[in-house]
């Protein structure tokens, strides 16, 4: 693999380098091609994506962005460093969450932390410190005393997420963050997440086959499908990018006179406009939830409803799949 530095902005140092960013990568184990010319950047502050039935090549991606496993050919940087070259200062730069983290369960969940800080060589009181407001973050300040063992699995998971921010890195790379978490322990995790990126500017990876999960929190989604990567972009790119529409429900109070598909219709870039019992599902080529509110408030409609179909990314990942053959998906 070449290791010339072809990313401009991690080359001449003029600006931030991207968090992660990949050209060309590419791994092989014998004939299969698990990830096949994947191109990847994602900007400090992003929650990112990946989403792909098993087998897709998800792990093995994290693990090239780990320096864990060589790739066959391509470019990777993590925090502008090359995972092949350096890899102790990459690891470094990197706070991984496996989908099931490993701790001493007789152990507590402050006594794990202090194990770590002291593995990543934090004095003791860098490490105090951290592990008091970490512990906090996610929620696990009153539960950093009891036992490992006796922790739910979403209690584990926050735990993993602190363990993964003691040695505060710029990446964080999540594997399944939910699987297994009933709806309230993914919700926590998720919003923990979301935190992290806006409150502390920590890029996100993650992976999952949980579209709703993914589309809740990901500002930026890949399509990964046999290797390569076959779609990415916010929902709304993803939806215009297959000839898709966004469809927004609409319901109102009257009066009773007001025509409202016409008002509807005339919104730019709406595409049909149709009835479903007492809503209005609008199509159109991207969110035009804010244009809807003003146009109907103008004509004095009266708005008691208006929402994005949530199920939407569920259509866009089936469109790409019926493309690439394979529906191994969960909705939820
Ligand atoms: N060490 C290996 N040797 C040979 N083939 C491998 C190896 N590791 C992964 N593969 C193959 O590479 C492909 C991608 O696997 P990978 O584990 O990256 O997928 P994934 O998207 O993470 O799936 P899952 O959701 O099941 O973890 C699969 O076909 C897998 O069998």
């Amino acid at each position: 693999m070449t290791t010339e530095l072809s990313s401009p902005v991690v080359a001449d140092g003029t600006g931030p380098a991207p968090a992660i960013w990949t050209e060309g990568l590419t791994k092989r184990y014998g004939d299969l091609t698990a990830v096949d010319r994947l191109d990847l950047r994602i900007e400090p502050g992003e929650v990112f994506g990946l989403l792909g039935p098993n087998g897709a090549g998800k792990t093995t991606t994290i693990l090239m962005l780990l320096g864990l496993s060589e790739p066959t050919g391509g470019l990777v940087r993590v925090a502008g460093l090359d995972p092949t070259r350096q890899p102790l200062e990459v690891k470094r730069r990197i706070g991984y969450v496996p989908d099931s983290v490993g701790f001493y369960g007789g152990m507590t969940g402050r006594w794990n932390l202090r194990y770590t800080a002291a593995l990543n060589g934090l004095d003791r009181a860098t490490a105090e410190e951290r592990i008091e407001r970490l512990v906090d973050e996610v929620g696990l300040a009153d539960r950093a005393d009891d036992k490992v063992r006796v922790y739910s699995r979403g209690m584990r998971q926050r735990l993993g997420i602190a363990d993964a921010l003691i040695k505060d890195p710029d990446v964080l790379i999540l594997d399944e963050p939910t699987i297994g978490l009933d709806p309230h322990g993914a919700d926590q995790v998720l919003g923990l997440v979301r935190r992290l990126a806006a409150e502390r500017g920590v890029a996100v990876l993650l992976t999952s086959h949980l579209l709703g999960q993914v589309q809740a929190v990901c500002g930026r989604i890949g399509i990964f499908v046999r290797g390569r990567m076959v779609a990415c972009g916010t929902v709304d790119e993803l939806a215009a990018g297959h000839g898709g529409r966004l469809v927004v429900e609409v319901e109102v109070a009257g009066p009773a006179d007001a025509d409202v598909a016409a008002l509807l219709r005339d919104v730019p870039d709406v595409v049909d406009v149709r009835r479903e019992g007492t809503m209005w599902l609008v199509g159109a080529q991207r969110d035009v939830r804010l244009e809807i509110a003003e146009r109907l408030r103008e004509a004095g409609v009266t708005v008691v409803h208006l929402r994005r179909r949530a199920e939407e990314l569920g259509r866009i990942y089936r469109r790409y799949f019926a493309v690439e053959g394979s529906d191994d998906i969960d909705q939820s």
